[in-house]
């Protein structure tokens, strides 16, 4: 896993994520990639509402079996004003090989309307210091918090 990957977890892969050779499924692992970039991005953007805008090419450049434990790594590599990008990438933790990697997945902050709106967030952050307290917190247009 590339040291500048921040956000990460690990998944057991299962007979039900297998495709008809008995590898890993393709569309299982990218369900689980947009789960976990969902989660990062949340994360980061402070808001609840973020949604999946625009994914790169995949190279899938090896695979996993049964049993074989895999790591997701993410990492936010550009704050727009009202997206997030990240980098992915994932490794299996038995034969150590890269699974895949994805230059550029791209989340974007909504409001109440479905419309994109600013974050006024410029960096990572490590902490859970953004999430909102209970739901229906939202950034408002100037960026400040409000019911
Ligand atoms: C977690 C999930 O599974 S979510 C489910 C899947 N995703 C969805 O259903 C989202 C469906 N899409 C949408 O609702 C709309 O496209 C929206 C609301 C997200 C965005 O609408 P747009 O009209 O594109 O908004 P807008 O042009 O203002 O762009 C918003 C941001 O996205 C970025 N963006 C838009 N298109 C792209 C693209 N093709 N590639 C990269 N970034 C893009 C813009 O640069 C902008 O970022 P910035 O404000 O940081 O500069």
């Amino acid at each position: 896993m590339s040291e500048d990957v921040t956000f990460r977890s690990r998944r057991w892969v299962r007979p039900e994520d297998l495709n008809a050779y008995g590898t890993l499924f393709g569309g299982s692992l990218l369900r689980w990639i947009d789960e976990e970039a969902a989660i990062y991005a949340i994360i980061q953007l402070g808001n609840p509402r973020a949604v999946t805008k625009y994914i790169s090419e995949i190279d899938f450049v090896s695979s996993a079996r049964q049993g074989d434990l895999i790591e997701m790594g993410l990492r936010a590599t550009a704050f727009g004003r009202t997206s997030l990008t990240m980098r992915a990438e994932v490794r299996n933790m038995i034969t150590r090989d890269r699974i895949l990697t994805i230059e550029k997945i791209v989340f974007v902050g909504l409001d109440d309307h479905g419309q994109p709106i600013p974050h006024g967030y410029t960096d990572i952050t490590y902490e859970r210091d953004r999430l909102p307290h209970h739901h229906g917190l939202m950034r408002t247009e100037d960026g400040s918090t409000a019911d």
